[in-house]
């Protein structure tokens, strides 16, 4: 049997009623994340990133299609899928403790046993200092290091990121960055990481997907091999012409048309990958 974590979108639309009838969100897509990757979503404000990972946490209903985890149809929001967006989402009357007990909740653990994981989560992401604290007491990055905590200790199988270090000072952003490297592989979640930022994309993620204007399309994608942690200079510039490309093909100049770099893979839209 293959590692949990398997998702594939297969064809899905996705449509949100107008004043003047329905308007397409996302056309339909076909996307197949295998378990254990860091994938990146690049596109323009408006392209429709969000309704997919709404989607594919179960908030709303696609128009058409399916999303299947590890084979088995997502109906709703499943705790096998961790979401982390922008706004950290802790609930303020909860210590960091007991905002990462809260996600806990669902294994039934003896009280101490759920202390103890909730404990390590929070010392994982260097908070073990701070468990008493309530969220309006700590930093924006602390936060995010809690949300991420209390994600992770909910085990999840797959992990969506809505521009999770976007409000964070560029300082902060990487250590968060590193963190998050160094937690999903110890946890080897399938992660789907929706992003603004190209560099961020190219020094996190094994594949970096990219997509057109609203009713965004996938029309580009990049597998990168580069071992991490990562740098853009390294390997010969390969990362920084890879940049240079997104960057072209999502700001074009009327009369320049994106040249492919060497060794990029690109694919077309719309196919399931192996
Ligand atoms: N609840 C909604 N009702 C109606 N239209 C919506 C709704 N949510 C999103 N849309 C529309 O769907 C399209 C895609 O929106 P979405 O938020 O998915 O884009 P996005 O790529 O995530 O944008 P951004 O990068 O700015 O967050 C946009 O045209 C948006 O106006």
């Amino acid at each position: 049997m293959s590692a949990p974590g398997d998702l594939r979108i297969e064809d899905i639309t996705i449509l949100f009623r107008g004043r003047q009838g329905p308007v397409t969100a996302l056309p339909p897509t076909t996307l197949h994340l295998a378990p254990g990757s860091f994938t990146a979503l690049i596109g323009p404000s408006g392209c429709g990133k969000s309704s997919l990972l709404n989607a594919i946490a179960g908030f709303l209903v696609p128009a058409s299609g399916t999303i299947r985890l590890d084979g088995a149809p997502v109906t709703g929001p499943s705790a096998r899928i961790g979401l982390i967006f922008q706004h950290y989402a802790l609930f303020p009357w909860f210590t960091a403790l007991g905002n990462v007990r809260f996600a806990l909740r669902r294994f039934g653990l003896p009280r101490t046993e759920e202390i103890a994981r909730a404990r390590a989560a929070l010392a994982e992401v260097g908070l073990g200092a701070h468990e008493r604290k309530f969220p309006q007491q700590l930093s924006g990055g602390m936060r995010q290091r809690v949300a991420i905590a209390r994600t992770f200790a909910g085990a999840p199988q797959v992990l969506l990121l809505d521009e999770p270090f976007a409000a964070l000072d560029a300082q902060t952003r990487r250590g968060m960055q590193e963190l998050m490297l160094e937690v999903w592989a110890r946890h080897s979640a399938t992660v789907l990481f929706v992003t603004h930022d190209v560099d961020e994309a190219l020094l996190l993620a094994d594949r970096v997907y990219l997509m057109s204007a609203g009713p965004g399309r996938l029309i580009a994608d990049y597998v990168l091999a580069q071992p991490r942690p990562r740098s853009l200079t390294q390997d010969g510039g390969a990362l920084l012409a890879i940049r240079e490309e997104i960057l072209a093909r999502l700001h074009p100049q009327p009369s320049a048309a994106p040249s492919r770099s060497p060794g990029i893979v690109a694919t077309c839209p719309e196919r399931s990958q192996p």
